[in-house]
Formats: structure tokens, C-alpha cells, sequence
């Protein structure tokens, strides 16, 4: 596809504009409405569309079909206050696009756009899904009628990579993404006043132990060989600095190449959780929230897509290792063969921060990229 400044300047203000309204999941309420009005002003000769609680389905029926290709987009955002001080910032305090989706959707209309004013060989079907940051809401929409109705025969979608230079695109066969489990561990003692410890469980002293003791299971329990995570991103306790809490609630994901290994940390939690009872005096309440399974590309797609990329001068391909970040189209994979892959945004500040400042000139490249190599799936 050759460069064409008009379609540059609507993708950067469609990003720009979906930037401003970011919405955790299942409540991307404005964002389903701003996807559908796009949708509304492509040609409808050949473009179907259908919603799913709060994400789009898209159906773009090709000249000929023997086979339906599909690409996905998550649609949410982060509970982040953002740091950009840039002139089109979150409009919505206290939620950002801090892992790249509104690029990602945006990428994703642009192609809608463009197969819709150009019929391609085989059906093309795209997936604008919520809650990929939490819960989940790759595993429902696969469930669902609108997406089995529609079910493509293989599947692609991108996540933005900020330490990637623009213009770069990296993948590789088998595992990318990790297994993941969300973690969430509620302590409960006997609270009371400062100047009285010795008639108190403290429970902040008692989950600061439990956060240190959670450091050793990477550490002393997996195979050095092996690769896992537990972090703990959010820490809660008590009520006022001259009362001894009752409460403390920890919140964390878990991260893991093997089911075995997660399994693993799960029984090696619950055994620290159960001393610290004893230690501390206290309950201990753990809930999983939700889990994701790996990221797996399909290895016969994925070396066709990296020999495609490696031939298309415009982008330098770059072979990556896995990553231990977790994305709900694991799911998709599980199901449907096809692959993920990183595109190069270049900024200085990672995915999650709240200064992520991504380069709009990746958005014509990933747009242009696709349409010529979705076009070569769809050719034969
Ligand atoms: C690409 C990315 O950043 N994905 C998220 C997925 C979150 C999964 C889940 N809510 C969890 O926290 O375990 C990530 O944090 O890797």
C-alpha cells in the first residue's frame, strides 16, 4: 500500500480522540460508540457489524471465500492518572491508555477502512474486545453466538512496543506471552490504639512480612531455569495513623512459562499464607481473579508472517524472545491458529506508565503493513 497522507492525518486523529476517553473493562460505553460511528461511514456494500456487550464485531465478506481471516484489538484502559501533559491527555481522571489499545484500535479501524472500500478474496473479520487488562474478555466473546457465527479459520492481532523503534516489528513461533493469574489476599486481625501493640494483631506488620516472604517462591522455589513473577502492585491497610489496622489487602499478578509452575506458586502462597495465621494470629482470605494462558503462535503462520515481514522493506523485522506480560488473546490462539506480534512506538516510557508517549507515525506504518500482508493471506 502506498503512503497516503490523508489516511495518516485520520488515523493520528482517531487515536487522538480515542486517547481522551479511556474506559476500564466492560465499560468502554464511549469507546463502542466512537468504533461504531467509524464504522457507520465506511461503505456498508459488504460490511457487517454486530455488538457484544461492549465490543464490535465486524464482518467483511470477501469476492470469493473459502476461509475468513480474523484480527483483534482490545478496546480498554488502565486505572491510571496520566502524566503526558500532551494537548489531547485523558479526558476521564484516573484512567489512561497506558498499554496502548486506543493505537491498537486505532490500527484496527484503519484496516476495517480500508477492506471495506476494497473488497479483499476471502472474508476478513475483526474482533474490537473488552477487558483485556481485567477480567478477561477474550474467553466470553469466544463463547458467544456473534463471534461463533463468525468464527475465522486463522487469527492475527499487534501490541504496541515502546522500546522498539518505529518502523520495527518482532514476533517468534511458539510461546510469546506468559500464563497469568491475578492475585488478591485479604489479612484479618484485631485492630485498636497505637500505644497499645501487645493487645493488637497488627495486620499492616503482618502483610509487609507476607509481601517480603512472597519475594523467596521465585527466588528459592523455581528451577532457576525456569521463568516466573509475582508482583504486588497495590498495597491497602488500615484507617488513620494512630490506629492499629484490622485490615490489610494485598493485590498482585502471578506470571509463569509452565501451568506446572503456577500451580506451584498457588500451593507455595497458601502454605506462607497458613503460617502467617499462625504467626500473626490473623486470617487469610486468597482469591485467583482471573487467569490467562499463554500466548502461543501457531509456528507454520508465524514463519510465513516473519519471511512476508523480512521481504517488506519498509520495516526492519527483529526476532524477539517470549515476554513474561499476559494478554487474553492467548485464548483466541488456543482455539484458532495465528500469532501476536510487537510493533516498534519507540517511547521512553514503557507500557503501564503513566508518562507511555507512543509515536503516531508507527500508526500508518502497522496500518499499511497489515493491509499488504492480510491481503497476501487472503489472495490464496
Ligand atoms: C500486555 C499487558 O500488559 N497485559 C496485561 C494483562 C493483565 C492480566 C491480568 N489482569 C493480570 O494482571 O494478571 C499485563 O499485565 O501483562
Amino acid at each position: 500500500m502506498s503512503y497516503d497522507k490523508a489516511l495518516e492525518e485520520r488515523l493520528v486523529a482517531r487515536r487522538r480522540a480515542l486517547h481522551q476517553i479511556p474506559e476500564l473493562g466492560f465499560q468502554e460505553f464511549k469507546t463502542q460508540q466512537f468504533i461504531l460511528q467509524v464504522l457507520e461511514k465506511c461503505p456498508q456494500k459488504f460490511l457487517h457489524t454486530q455488538t457484544w456487550e461492549t465490543g464490535v464485531l465486524v464482518k467483511i465478506n470477501g469476492i470469493d471465500p473459502s476461509k475468513t481471516i480474523g484480527y483483534r484489538t482490545d478496546i480498554d484502559g488502565l486505572p491510571i492518572v496520566e502524566e503526558t501533559s500532551s494537548p489531547f491527555s485523558s479526558q476521564h481522571e484516573g484512567r489512561m491508555h497506558a498499554c496502548g489499545h486506543d493505537l491498537h484500535m486505532t490500527i484496527a479501524l484503519g484496516l476495517v477502512e480500508h477492506f471495506s472500500r476494497n473488497q479483499p478474496a476471502q472474508n476478513l473479520v475483526f474482533i474490537f474486545q473488552p477487558a483485556e487488562e481485567g477480567p478477561g474478555g477474550a474467553k466470553p466473546i469466544l463463547a458467544s453466538e456473534e463471534f461463533r457465527t463468525w468464527k475465522p479459520d486463522e487469527i492475527y492481532a499487534l501490541h504496541i512496543a515502546p522500546e522498539l523503534p518505529v518502523g520495527t516489528i518482532a514476533t517468534k513461533p511458539g510461546i510469546l506471552f506468559a500464563n497469568t493469574s491475578e492475585l488478591f489476599i485479604d489479612f484479618k486481625g484485631k485492630g485498636g490504639h497505637a500505644a497499645y501493640p501487645h493487645k493488637t494483631e497488627d495486620m499492616v506488620v503482618a502483610a509487609s512480612h507476607f509481601v517480603t516472604q512472597l519475594q523467596s517462591i521465585v527466588a528459592r522455589n523455581i528451577s532457576p531455569l525456569d521463568s516466573a513473577v509475582v508482583t504486588i502492585g497495590k498495597v491497602e491497610a488500615g484507617t488513620k495513623q494512630n490506629i492499629i489496622a484490622e485490615n490489610a489487602r494485598i493485590e498482585g499478578t502471578i506470571r509463569t512459562l509452565s501451568l506446572e509452575s503456577m500451580k506451584d506458586i498457588k500451593a507455595r502462597i497458601e502454605g506462607l499464607a497458613k503460617g502467617l495465621e499462625v504467626a500473626f494470629r490473623c486470617e487469610t482470605t486468597i482469591d485467583y481473579g482471573s487467569n490467562y494462558c499463554q500466548v502461543y503462535n501457531d509456528h507454520t503462520l508465524t514463519d510465513s508472517f516473519i519471511s512476508f515481514a523480512e521481504n517488506y522493506s519498509p520495516i526492519t523485522f527483529k526476532r524477539c524472545d517470549k515476554a513474561m506480560t499476559g494478554e487474553d488473546f492467548g485464548y483466541f490462539l488456543e482455539e484458532i491458529p495465528g500469532l501476536m506480534f510487537w510493533l516498534g512506538v519507540n517511547s521512553e516510557h514503557g507500557l503501564h506508565s503513566s508518562k507511555l508517549n507512543a509515536d503516531e507515525a508507527s500508526l500508518s506504518i502497522a496500518v499499511n503493513y497489515m493491509v499488504d500482508f492480510l491481503e497476501s493471506r487472503t489472495s490464496n
